[in-house]
């Protein structure tokens, strides 16, 4: 049986790309999506507006909630997914504490698996992180990103995740953007947002010592990998235990 699947987000590039990509498989199936502005249909799944989510999630049978929206309209619909007793897959970045607590809320009634990138090749990337900043103590950290020019969140959710990953092995503090006289100190780590034409999502962490450079880094060359990940991480997440969980664990177990 597959996993039926609701889309937060549905009208947005994510959301778009997540019902294209679940048409292709056999395990998971969109049965409804959820917009702020657009109604009607995309792909031939109907699509309704957020505020009606509560009835949607029980009048088409939603096992899980995959959301690629905006920091607000997920808490909005984890909300909805606590009460329907319903799984929820966050794929949306840029919360303040507040949202984050309230996200860490509606995993203690349903499974809640928050993601800031569910490319598998991110999570290969986070492993050698954490190995390189571990084995290379002392050089320079630099961390940059580019997306595309309708982002707004900045620096990415993955650029933080990537600069958690580093602050887990070494006690440094971010510079964002450095300008005017800004001499670099050793316990630094720069970080720096490029936002231009399309571009789907770039991670770069420079490791500099005296006399050579390791460059760890990921490029996106489709949203597809995206959806496909959070997919992955809705069919194993669907009928588990109310808590949080991490997309790694999805990764390390299919
Ligand atoms: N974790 C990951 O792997 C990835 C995460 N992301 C993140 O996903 C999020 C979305 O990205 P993207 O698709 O590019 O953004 P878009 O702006 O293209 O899409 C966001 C969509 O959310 C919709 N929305 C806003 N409010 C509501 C609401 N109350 N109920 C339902 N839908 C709502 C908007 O609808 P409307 O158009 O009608 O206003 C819009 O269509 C971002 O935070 C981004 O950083 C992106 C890629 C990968
Ligand atoms: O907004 C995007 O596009 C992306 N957002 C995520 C992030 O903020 O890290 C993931 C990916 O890089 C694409």
């Amino acid at each position: 049986m597959s996993t039926t699947i609701a889309v937060n987000g549905a009208a947005g590039r994510m959301g778009k790309t997540v019902i294209e990509t679940a048409a292709e498989r056999e395990d998971v199936e969109v049965v409804v999506g959820f917009h702020a502005t657009e109604a009607g249909e995309i792909d031939g799944v109907p699509v309704v507006d957020g505020e009606e989510a509560a009835d949607a999630l029980a009048e088409y049978d939603v096992d899980a909630v995959v959301d690629f929206a905006t920091p607000e309209a997920a808490v909005s619909v984890a909300g909805t997914c606590a009460d329907a007793g319903v799984a929820l897959v966050v794929g949306t970045t840029g919360f303040d504490d507040d949202q984050l607590d309230a996200l860490d809320a509606a995993g203690e009634s349903v499974p809640v698996l928050k993601a800031t990138n569910f490319s598998r090749g991110i999570q290969a990337l986070l492993r050698t992180v954490r190995e390189a900043v571990g084995a290379l103590d002392g050089y320079d950290l630099e961390l940059m990103e580019t997306h595309h020019n309708d982002k707004v969140d900045a620096p990415s959710g993955t650029a933080n995740t990537i600069l958690e990953t580093v602050q887990d092995q070494r006690d440094v503090e971010p510079v964002y953007g450095r300008e005017g006289h800004a001499p670099r100190e050793d316990d630094e780590i720069g970080v720096f947002a490029r936002r231009a034409g399309d571009v789907r999502g770039e991670h770069e962490l420079v490791l500099a010592g005296n006399d050579e450079v390791v460059s760890l880094s990921h490029r996106a060359e489709d949203r597809a990998v995206f959806a496909a990940g959070a997919l992955d991480a809705a069919a194993w997440l669907a009928g588990r235990e109310a808590g949080r969980y991490e997309f790694g664990t999805v990764v390390d177990e299919s």
